[in-house]
């Protein structure tokens, strides 16, 4: 069923069989124009910007996926169900709950817990854990190792809240052990699971909620860049 309601491609094989997803379109527009060779837009629907080009020669996508599991959960839904995508890496940003996560830190979420209710539509008879596929995972770990990028690998919230009214909650997350905070991996992870499919969410570390620290606008250009490498050689 394509063109669908919020992707208007209405052939297959416009979009390549992995994409990566930045939260921002705008993000999706600067990645497509800085490191994809030829880079053609094929989605402007909502401003939820899509392109594909090649990246050393392998036909690779980028697409902006909205903040939160309600927008990623559409789009990862119509690529992975619709137009037979077999691989989402989410690239993002978080903000760590653990003292030894450090802003710049690069992090792979494992596992994605969540309190979001996405799984109930699944009427599971337990709790499902949200996790990484090991292929990806794999080969991301590898590749970091190869180009000696430090990365941190642990269980991550996707939460639904990113103003708590009780701001000290990361805490009890904390002492599970959780590394840091996104919105949208657990979707991702549940979307891609039920599809057999491929996912793996690729994080920097904007901000720390224990040392409050942030930052700079350099500090997250050369993060970026670190998690952009990762990604491309995983795509
Ligand atoms: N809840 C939350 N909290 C913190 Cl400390 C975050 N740092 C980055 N993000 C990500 O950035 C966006 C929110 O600014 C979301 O897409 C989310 O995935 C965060 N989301």
């Amino acid at each position: 069923m394509i063109p669908t309601p919020h992707i208007n491609v209405s052939e297959q094989g416009v979009i390549a069989e992995t994409v990566l997803m930045p939260g921002d379109p705008l993000r999706a527009k600067f990645i497509a124009e800085t490191y994809l060779e030829n880079p053609v837009q094929f989605n402007s629907v909502r401003n939820m910007f899509g392109f594909t080009g090649t990246y050393k020669g392998k036909k690779v996508s980028v697409m902006g996926s909205g903040m939160g599991m309600p927008s990623i959960g559409i789009y990862s839904y119509e690529l992975l169900n619709f137009y037979g995508v077999k691989n989402i890496i989410r690239i993002g940003s978080c903000g760590a709950i653990q003292e030894d996560v450090k802003i710049r830190d690069i992090i792979i979420g494992m596992s994605a817990s969540t309190t979001s209710n996405y799984a109930s539509q699944y009427n599971l008879p337990g709790t499902y854990a949200p996790t990484a596929s090991w292929p990806l995972m794999k080969k991301a770990l590898t590749i970091a190792e190869n180009k000696a990028i430090p990365v941190k690998v642990g269980n991550i919230l996707s939460a639904d809240i990113f103003y708590d009214d009780e701001p000290e909650v990361w805490k009890r997350w904390a002492r599970m052990g959780v590394l840091a905070i996104e919105m949208e991996a657990a979707a991702l992870y549940m979307n891609a699971a039920r599809a057999g499919a491929n996912a793996i969410c690729i994080l920097t570390v904007s901000d720390s909620l224990v040392s409050h620290e942030a930052t700079s606008a350099e500090e997250r250009q050369t993060s970026f860049t670190n998690m952009m490498e990762i990604a491309l050689e995983l795509a």
